[in-house]
Formats: structure tokens, sequence, C-alpha cells
């Protein structure tokens, strides 16, 4: 078997906080049928987030303990709470699915790039600042909430250039076409390989 029929991808959808990161990225994965790695947590579930399904909540014991064991490819503390992504559930999906898509922060996303150098395909959504905030705040996010993130802004913004592609997510729709255009060129790509 020729290596590129065994070319498996991790699709990683980031950028600034609230840039619609996790609504295009399960619209796409919904669309193409592609498998979602979830981050394990320390922080509590907010309302109408469910375990297994956005994240794995865990507890910090929990979470120091498998990162002393060397469990997690990369790892984030953001406000207060762990974050961070295990090798062994990459791995699990990939020996099933070849294409398989993940939300995380930019340095999150460097740091698996890092891991997995190639096949790790980096999705940069943005909108400018002012749209951030009022979808923030439209969704019922408090005001100090929205500015905590919004402070992050121009660091998150500085990492696009390093991405593979980058998306001005505007309308939704049109956002969500041309990201699930860009992954059906690898889906396809892997079916000629095939012949
Ligand atoms: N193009 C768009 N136009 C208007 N609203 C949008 C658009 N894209 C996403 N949204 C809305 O913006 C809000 C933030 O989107 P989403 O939660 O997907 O972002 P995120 O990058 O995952 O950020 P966070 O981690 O803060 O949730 C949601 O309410 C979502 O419905
Ligand atoms: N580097 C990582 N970043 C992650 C991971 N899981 C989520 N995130 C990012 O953290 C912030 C906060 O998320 P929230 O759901 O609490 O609002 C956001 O930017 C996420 O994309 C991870 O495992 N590693």
């Amino acid at each position: 078997m020729s290596q590129a029929k065994e070319r498996r991808h991790l699709f990683v959808f980031t950028g600034p906080d609230g840039s619609g990161r996790k609504t295009i990225a399960d619209m796409v994965g919904t669309t193409l049928e592609l498998k979602k790695v979830l981050s394990y947590t320390t922080r509590e579930a907010r309302q109408g987030e469910q375990e297994d399904q956005d994240y794995h909540f865990i507890s910090a014991d929990a979470f120091r303990t498998e990162e002393r064991n060397g469990a997690f490819v990369e790892t984030v503390f953001i406000g207060g709470f762990y974050y961070g992504v295990k090798k062994a559930d990459i791995e699990r999906l990939w020996a099933e699915h070849r294409f398989v898509y993940v939300i995380l922060n930019p340095e999150g996303a460097h740091l698996l790039k890092q891991a997995f150098g190639d096949a790790v395909i980096r999705l940069f959504l943005y909108a400018d600042r002012e749209a951030l905030r009022h979808r923030q705040l439209e969704r019922g996010d408090g005001v100090a909430l929205v500015e905590e993130r919004l402070a992050h802004y121009e660091a998150a913004m500085s990492y696009l250039p390093q991405c593979e592609y980058a998306f001005e997510n505007v309308d939704l729709s049109h956002t969500v076409f041309s990201i699930t255009n860009v992954i059906e060129q690898y889906l396809n790509r892997q079916l000629l390989n095939l012949d």
C-alpha cells in the first residue's frame, strides 16, 4: 500500500474566542461525517453542554494525574481551568477514521502542529472585534467575560499567517460552504489515491 493511501488528517479549527469555531466545526463535521476529538477540561459544564459531546469534564486532580502520566499531547491553562487533548484519543479515532477534527485556541493548534506535522491542517476563523463582541453578548455571555476574551484578540489574530487556511466568518452559511469545499478536496484526493 502506498503512503498516500495511509494519509490521515487532523483538521484544527482555531482563531479568536467567539469567532465561530464550535458552530462551524460541528456543522462541517456533521456534513462530511468527520469524527470529533474531544478535549478534557476541569471547568464546569455550561448550560446546554453535555459530557462526552462538548468536552470530557474531569476534576483538576484527575487532570494532573493524567498529565503526569504523559497522556496529553497538549495542555493549556485558561481562566483558572486546565484544558487538554489526549494523544491516545487522536490515535484511536485515526485507527478507524482518517479525517478527524478538533477545536482549539491558537496555542493548542501550534502544539498539535508540532506534534503531528503535515497531518495537521489548521483552519483559522476570524471576524472583526466588534462582530465578536456583539455575537457573544447576543448569546448571553456576561460583559466581563466577553471583554476578558477580547483582551486576547490581537494575540490570537497574530497566529493567522501560520495557518494553512484562513476564513473571515461574516456569513455563517458561506463560511461553512467554503470550509466544506476545502476539506472535500482532501477527501477526494484520498479517493483518487485509492484508484
Ligand atoms: N457568521 C456568523 N454570524 C453571526 N453569528 C455567528 C456567526 N458565526 C457564529 N456565530 C455565533 O457566534 C457565537 C460564537 O460562536 P461559537 O461558539 O461557535 O464560537 P467559538 O469560536 O467556538 O467561541 P467560544 O469558545 O467562545 O464559544 C455563537 O452564538 C454563534 O451562533
Ligand atoms: N489549547 C487548547 N485549547 C482548548 C482546548 N479545549 C478548548 N480550548 C480553548 O479554550 C478556550 C476556552 O474554551 P471554553 O469552552 O471554556 O470557552 C477556547 O479558546 C477553546 O477553543 C484544549 O484542549 N486545548
